[in-house]
């Protein structure tokens, strides 16, 4: 039996494939700083946990990387922001194979969609940001893009901003539309930072769930902000996680979901027997410590091997 970074692997099976990932590198070229709530953020530091991920990724010879998203942090100053994606997309692209590439809340607080999606090579149909692909006939991998309906990152008078706008002075009675303060439990997702999947993308989601329902594929679902309330804080959920997993719940594909944003991460079973990991934040990572993993993927679980302070972590699907 192989043993990777304490965990047995699935009874020394050779995996079908392995994947690397890493969330919320938010690198800047700014002294470290804190989190609204206080908690020590490596802005410089980050890039080389990105570096050192790249390297292992390869000795490990994965099949391909995800990045869960923020690529760089809104603290960025703003004339940086162009060149700072840049940056950071080569630094991915020192990685011997395709890296997939998900947006965030900080960097549509540096681009707007039309100059991002380009620099992180996510062709989607009008500036949105979710796509699907299938590395092996076994298996599916869907995208979501988070930030669908959003106050940040479309155009002010855009349809979807006025949307989410609306949606936050219905939800949030607070001035700072970031702040949770009087919102009480899952309300306290409602904050400008966060936001929804739009109708059109949950009738897409519908859709490649059941071709891949009939292909006999298992599926992963990957998004930048987290599904469930067991794997993550309050104030980090999807708007609408409650209609996505409604979806989700509908067929019997989707094996585990996979997210960041809440930079402490977490991991939680639904009531489906769906896994759902919130994977760590490289930021967060104190000088020398890292945070990112990869993950092995087997007929019947991922096996994520965490490097740092990324946990290792079993999905073994129930169904
Ligand atoms: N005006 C505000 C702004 C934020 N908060 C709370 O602070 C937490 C995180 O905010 P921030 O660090 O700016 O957001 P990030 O996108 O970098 O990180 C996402 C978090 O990890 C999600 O958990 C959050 O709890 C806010 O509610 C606030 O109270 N008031």
């Amino acid at each position: 039996m192989g043993s990777v970074n304490g965990l047995i692997n699935a009874q020394g099976k050779q995996p079908l494939l392995s994947f690397g990932v890493i969330s919320d590198v938010q690198y800047a070229d700014i002294p470290d700083g804190r989190s609204f709530l206080g908690v020590p953020r490596y802005y410089r530091h980050s890039i080389l946990v990105l570096q050192r991920a790249v390297k292992k990724w390869n000795c490990q010879k994965a099949k391909f990387v995800m990045n869960f998203g923020d690529i760089i942090d809104g603290f960025c100053p703003k004339d940086q922001s162009l060149d700072a994606v840049m940056k950071m997309v080569k630094e991915f692209d020192n990685f011997n194979g395709p890296v997939y590439h998900m947006i965030g809340n900080h960097c549509l607080y540096n681009l707007p969609r039309e100059k991002l999606l380009p620099l992180l090579r996510i062709h989607s149909h009008d500036g949105h940001a979710y796509y699907d692909f299938s590395p092996i006939p076994e298996y599916r991998f869907v995208i979501l893009d988070a930030y669908d309906i959003s106050a940040i990152g479309w155009p002010k008078d855009h349809p979807k901003t006025m949307k989410a706008l609306k949606f936050l002075s219905e939800k949030n009675p607070n001035s700072d539309k970031n702040s949770p303060d009087g919102l009480v439990d899952l309300d306290r997702r409602f904050l400008m930072f966060n936001g929804a999947v739009g109708k059109e993308q949950l009738e897409w989601l519908d859709h490649v769930l059941l071709e891949a329902t009939r292909s006999n594929q298992k599926v992963v679902v990957c998004c930048h902000l987290p599904l469930d309330p067991g794997a993550s804080s309050r104030e980090a959920l999807l708007w609408n996680y409650d209609e996505v997993m409604n979806v989700i719940h509908r067929s019997d594909c989707v094996k585990v979901c996979l997210a960041g944003h809440d930079h402490k991460g977490g991991h939680s079973v639904d009531a489906h027997g769906i896994h759902h990991r919130v994977f760590e934040a490289a930021l967060e990572c104190p000088p020398g410590t890292d945070a990112f993993g990869c993950i092995d993927v087997f007929d019947d679980r991922l096996l994520l091997s965490g490097s740092g302070r990324m946990k290792s972590t079993e999905m073994i699907f129930s169904r």
